[in-house]
């Protein structure tokens, strides 16, 4: 199992470019199953989950093709990836390959729309909760499907089609409104979705839909309406940065101080994390190239965050700006309402030294003046990152364990920083 080293201390200098969203990739691939033309997909990240899925979509079938790009200082981003599901040849997705992502469960959402059934395992992903997939079932239901859950598997069938809706989601969930968006655009009439994820990836979804010749308006607010159309046609797309990937890097820089244009980035993708960067001492400046983030000697003081869908504060940068707020000037209040466990980066940031207690859904990071570097173990894929962050302001050697988790969701992680100056390493086997 590969291990990453860390020397800390070094502040990061130069350009980092930012891949294609993990979490948008994802569904654009899957939304290949609802066509049996050929959809483009470029900017599409490296990565252990978009390998995982294309052997998903293989197993039902999938045609795929791929065309690396080189970008920047000879550093290999981004690829090219041509999915056709001419035929549908299987509509099981099996235990084996749906149990290591989230994602690969939503498939079952194109499936049902055009093969009219589909038998898929309950999915795995990172453990930082219970994840739950009552929400998907009460929405492909809404639109017609008869449910049973069978030795593990959802099976779910809709013999003369989908026929839409309303689906009022009382919670909202992004897998879910990926789901029912891609099963609308296949079904009998009108879908409403209520209470919509509004996350950058669900538009991004829509927007690849409509070039693929769906109906939808409203994707990015809370309520989305889909007018079912009798097929879907190939198109191309570029999928849209990591919102993810471009926080994490700027909360590196606030931690060890220095000057990055995280190239390709979108701000107005990151919104709520950008005013919290630039109140703890951050400065962030949207350039035609990207954001450039900077933070020279003067260190950083605390600021509470609470996590929450989009536009709030995103979840899945909470693990990040708690190793920042380690060494923060003060005490800052960290509270995760989207997962109920999500907070076992805690005792790994310990071993740096970090002051922080847990109660329930609220983590207190007492500011300590330095960490030092140690052995540590990645639970999950962002508190992995956070434990980078971490040992790049930390003193000494750090070694994080189990960096597989990384490699689901950072695309050269390493080769990125190490070019800004950070000392990081992979170590192999
Ligand atoms: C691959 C991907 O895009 N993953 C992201 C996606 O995960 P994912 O789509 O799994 O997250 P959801 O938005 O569905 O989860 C939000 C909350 O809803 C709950 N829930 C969800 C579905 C359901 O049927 N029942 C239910 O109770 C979940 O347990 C959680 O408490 O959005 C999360 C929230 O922004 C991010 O942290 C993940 O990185
Ligand atoms: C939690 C994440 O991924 P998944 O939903 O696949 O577990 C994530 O991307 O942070």
């Amino acid at each position: 199992m590969d291990r990453i080293r860390i020397v800390g201390g070094n502040p990061l200098n130069g350009t980092i470019p930012i891949s294609g969203a993990k979490n948008a990739a994802l569904p654009l691939m899957i939304a290949s199953l609802l066509t049996d033309e050929t959809l483009t997909l470029e900017n599409v990240p490296r990565l252990a989950d978009v390998r995982q899925l294309t052997n998903i979509l293989v197993n039902h079938g999938v045609d795929y093709g791929l065309n690396g790009k080189r970008q920047g200082e000879g550093l290999l981003t981004g690829q090219t990836v041509s999915l056709t599901a001419r035929s549908i040849t299987d509509t099981t997705a099996p235990y084996e390959l749906v149990s290591t992502m989230r994602a690969s469960f939503w498939v079952i959402g194109p499936l049902l729309a055009r093969m009219h059934e589909a038998r898929v395992s309950l999915p795995g992903g990172c453990a930082i909760g219970t994840r739950p997939v009552d929400l998907f079932l009460m929405g492909l239901e809404r639109l017609g499907a008869k449910i049973d859950v069978e030795g593990g598997y959802v099976v779910a069938k809709a013999p003369g089609g989908l026929v839409g809706n309303r689906v009022v989601f009382p919670k909202v969930s992004v897998g879910a409104t990926h789901v029912i968006l891609m099963a609308a655009t296949l079904a009998r009439g009108q879908t409403v979705i209520d209470n919509a994820a509004r996350e950058p990836e669900v538009v991004d979804l829509a927007n690849c839909l409509i070039a693929m010749g769906a109906r939808i308006s409203g994707a990015g607010t809370s309520t989305i309406v889909v007018d079912g159309v009798d097929r879907l046609r190939g198109a191309r797309h570029r999928v849209v940065s990591d919102r993810i990937e471009t926080g994490t890097y700027a909360m590196a820089v606030a931690m060890t101080g220095g000057d990055v244009l995280l190239e390709g980035a979108d701000a107005s993708l990151l919104e709520a994390p950008i005013e919290v960067l630039r109140q703890v001492g951050t400065e962030i400046d949207e350039t035609n190239s990207g954001l450039r983030v900077r933070r020279n000697g003067a260190g950083i003081v605390a600021a509470d965050i609470v996590t929450d869908p989009f536009p709030g504060f995103p979840t899945d940068l909470q693990a990040q700006f708690m190793a920042l707020m380690t060494r923060a000037r003060g005490t800052a209040r960290i509270t995760e309402t989207i997962f109920e466990n999500r907070f076992m980066h805690v005792a790994e940031l310990a071993r740096f030294g970090a002051h922080i207690s847990l109660e329930g859904q609220v983590a207190t990071v007492e500011g300590v003046e330095r960490l030092k570097g140690a052995p540590v173990m990645a639970t999950d894929l962002r508190a992995s990152v956070s434990l980078v962050i971490a040992g790049l302001a930390a003193e000494g050697e750090t070694v994080i364990n189990r960096v597989y988790h990384l490699d689901r969701g950072f695309e050269r992680l390493e080769d990125k920083i190490g070019r800004c100056g950070a000392v990081i390493e992979r170590i192999s086997g």
